[in-house]
């Protein structure tokens, strides 16, 4: 096979695989495929250690990334070596940040810019018609792209080509160059994002050259002659390199191993439509069960209504990522208690004895209860009753932490809080509220008749009794940053965006709520639920253990969540991303309110989410669309912009087939919970902001909030929503936490944010006014 090699520089930017998939959406004349060869800028410490697999790729590509070239290796590894004298012959191409890093060892300087852009589309223009040397060669004289940039390239000498500028309040910008006598060129905008036009000319241009070039210079010879030597060491070279950035598959399922009928108990009626008909219906249920209700109806989203019900038989999977430790028990096994389980959790030698005690603990870390999950589910998959959202299967709630890039950090004796709980559910209830049709499910067969009965019987005219607002006289405790701390995390914010660290941060803030007297999560939960109507509306009382209530030890979740986190089933998965807030008021309308989401602020905040999870999804997926971009919403309290992003399963590139289960766990936490790029952001949010922002409730972390829920059921369907304008507790309700934030981005101000971060905030917060 006569492939193309590229070698691609990530800088874990959030943006590195959209790149990615421009070039090897190419066809490289001449050759079969093109492969490209992902590494970190910091995969190897030394350029020297690279050095020597540099000639078995046709050309580089440096991709953008946060730093600065002149702070050098701590910032941008070994991205500046790359742009030596005797790399000259190496066809390379920078983006943004590898841009700036070229130009820079040409003696020119990299700046901040007066007026920064992130995630907005400016008019390029060309410096005079272009040959067919040029990587612009085909283009017209100005074309429009997206620009991600708070550096820029100045006072350069003339080495440097300027092949392209564009204008704004900074005056003419560089936008593109091209190194003297070398084989050397660079754009400052971001070709890769969804709104820049002719991106793949330029890779397309870029490729072409690059063989033209190498044929010139004789590397194609010397490549050529490598693989003759050796096609064996040469694919290996190329093996070893790849690994650096590849990811295997959680799990591999043989088609033929899936049950394709395996019959469940399914029993159908017909139930009036009536929107608080689960409500109702979960009201009239006494034990133990979850809801995963829709409040609201809208466009593919709410439709659905799911009401599990744990028992005896169910499995409980709790993570604590800060004991690195999964434990796994039945639902209320009468042999374990709130005081055996922390104790066996924070013994050093815990006895592992399921068989005796029924308590299983795993020491493993989050990223090995991923395969713990998939392999509990892998002999439980069935091909039947698609068209059910959920049959049984897990269901439950995973925190931030449990995301890429962020950890649970707190000392386990002081405070030990779970960061994932997932139940194996066999029997539910599911509705359907647009077709008003409830299925009763069962896959032990063993659905309770006496729930059976309660269905059957329930009076659907009859109102409920809940609350419309909480008893009288309950006074509440609330504790929330002061306004001088949140207006130093937003300085801060606005720091690491003008060092060109971060292109937009989520910052959020946690309120701590103490009911002067006991209220049911189960009545506050009614009460929300009328004040917030949400499409993922859920109630979890974590009662999995028999003396959780007693010992107030159960983690509790109430939430009015407007936004989709990743929905999946065998053929693609879908990501939801709400992204621009504009809070309802007299004087606002759908039509104003689409105005100012559609401003360079809110604009900008929503591209750069959309271009992250194009990037998310491109990293294990070939086949990525947008199918919906920048939509606004309306909800009780405020207008939302939302962009939809497809992903395609299938056989990729290097032979793995990834699943949904997959793309949850490498897009964790939620892009527009973090900001972009996402690993330094969640690092600066966690490390240098919220710690000391939020210390008073569970000393910074984000936990529930920020998280997500949903279910993963046997049929391969799942859903999962972001934990936001919701509620949470550790301690059943003793005391609740509310996070709130929203992006902050070079065009934010404190005030303005300070008002979304209260919009949101009190979506939830309301109950307790
Ligand atoms: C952070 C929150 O919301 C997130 C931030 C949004 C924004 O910045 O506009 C919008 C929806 C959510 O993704 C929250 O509700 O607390
Ligand atoms: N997108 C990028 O590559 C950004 C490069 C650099 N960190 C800047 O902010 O200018």
């Amino acid at each position: 096979m006569n492939q193309f090699h590229v070698l691609f520089i990530d800088s874990y930017d959030s943006f590195t695989y959209n790149v990615v998939r421009l070039i090897e959406q190419q066809i490289a004349k001449g050759y079969s495929s093109i492969h490209v060869t992902i590494i970190h800028n910091n995969s190897f410490n030394d350029i020297n250690e690279l050095d020597n697999y540099l000639k078995y790729f046709d050309c580089i590509v440096i991709g953008p990334g946060p730093g600065n070239p002149m702070n050098g290796l701590d910032d941008v590894g070994i991205i500046n070596s790359l742009f030596d004298e005797k790399y000259k012959e190496i066809p390379m191409l920078g983006i943004c940040l590898g841009f700036q890093a070229m130009c820079l060892s040409q003696d020119a300087q990299v700046k901040e810019l007066d007026a920064i852009k992130h995630g907005q589309i400016y008019n390029i223009k060309l410096t005079g018609p272009q040959n067919s040397n040029s990587i612009f060669a085909g283009y017209p004289s100005n074309f429009n792209s997206t620009r991600y940039h708070s550096l820029h390239v100045s006072g350069w000498n003339d080495a440097i080509e300027p092949l392209a500028f564009t204008s704004d309040e900074n005056g003419e910008v560089l936008m593109a160059a091209k190194i003297k006598n070398k084989n050397w060129f660079g754009v400052q905008y971001h070709p890769e994002s969804c709104c820049s036009e002719l991106g793949n000319v330029l890779i397309d241009n870029f490729l072409r050259l690059a063989n033209e070039m190498n044929i010139e210079s004789g590397r194609i010879t010397l490549k050529k002659s490598l693989r003759q030597d050796s096609e064996l060491e040469f694919n290996n070279v190329i093996k070893y390199l790849d690994k650096c950035t590849s990811i295997a598959p959680l799990y591999h399922i043989d088609e033929k191993d899936i049950a394709s009928d395996n019959p469940i108990y399914l029993e159908e009626f017909s139930i009036s439509q009536d929107p608080n008909y689960s409500l109702k219906l979960c009201d009239a249920i006494n034990e133990s069960k979850f809801l995963m209700a829709s409040s609201s109806i809208s466009q593919n989203r709410g439709e659905w209504s799911i009401i599990a019900l744990p028992n005896s038989d169910s499995t409980v999977f709790t993570h604590y990522d800060q004991l690195h430790k999964t434990t796994i028990h039945k639902w209320q096994d009468p042999r374990l208690n709130t005081a055996t389980m922390k104790e066996s959790l924070l013994s050093l030698d815990a006895i592992n004895h399921p068989e005796t005690n029924g308590l299983e603990i795993v020491n493993e870390d989050k990223s090995h209860f991923w395969i713990t999950l998939s392999h509990f589910m892998k002999d439980k998959f069935v091909k039947n009753n698609q068209d059910i959202p959920f049959i049984g299967g897990l269901i439950g709630i995973l925190g931030y932490e449990m995301g890429n890039y962020v950890s649970n950090d707190l000392n386990p004796s002081d405070i030990l809080i779970p960061d994932a709980k997932l139940v194996f559910i066999e029997n539910s209830i599911v509705i359907n509220h647009c077709s008003g049709r409830l299925y009763v499910i069962s896959l032990s067969h063993n659905f309770p008749k006496h729930i059976l009965k309660v269905i059957k019987n329930l009076d659907i005219a009859k109102e409920l009794e809940w609350p419309k607002t909480l008893p009288k006289g309950t006074t509440f405790d609330i504790q929330m940053p002061s306004k001088d701390d949140y207006s130093d995390a937003f300085n801060k914010c606005q720091e690491y965006i003008h060092r060109g660290d971060s292109y937009e941060i989520c910052l959020t803030t946690q309120t701590k709520i103490i009911p002067s007297i006991y209220l049911e999560p189960w009545k506050i939960f009614q009460t929300l639920i009328q004040q917030n109507p949400a499409p993922f509306s859920s109630y979890f009382e974590f009662n999995d253990l028999v003396d959780s209530s007693e010992n107030n030890s159960s983690l509790c979740l109430i939430s009015t969540s407007p936004e989709r986190f990743l929905k999946w089933n065998n053929e693609f998965c879908e990501l939801r991303p709400i992204k621009g807030t504009v809070k309802k008021g007299k004087k606002m309308t759908t039509e104003k309110a689409t105005e100012i989401l559609k401003t360079p602020k809110e604009f900008g905040e929503n591209l750069m989410i959309l271009d992250l999870i194009r990037n998310d999804l491109y990293e294990l997926l070939s086949q990525v669309k947008v199918d919906e971009f920048m939509s606004v919403e309306e909800y009780k309290t405020v207008y939302q912009l939302v962009s939809v992003i497809k992903g395609f399963f299938g056989k990729e590139r290097n032979g793995n087939s990834y699943y949904g289960l997959d793309v949850f766990r490498h897009s964790l936490p939620a892009g527009s919970m973090t900001g972009a790029p996402k690993k330094i952001t969640v690092e600066i949010l966690q490390n240098e902001i919220e710690k000391t922002l939020n210390k008073h409730v569970n000393g910074g972390v984000r936990g529930v909030y920020s998280g997500v829920t949903g279910y993963w059921s046997i049929n391969n369907n799942s859903d999962w929503s972001v934990n936001i304008r919701c509620m949470y507790s550790y301690n059943r309700g003793q005391t609740w936490k509310i996070g709130a934030g929203g992006a902050i981005t070079v065009l934010s101000t404190l005030e303005g944010e300070r008002e979304e971060m209260f919009t949101k905030l009190e979506s939830a917060l309301q109950v307790f006014m």
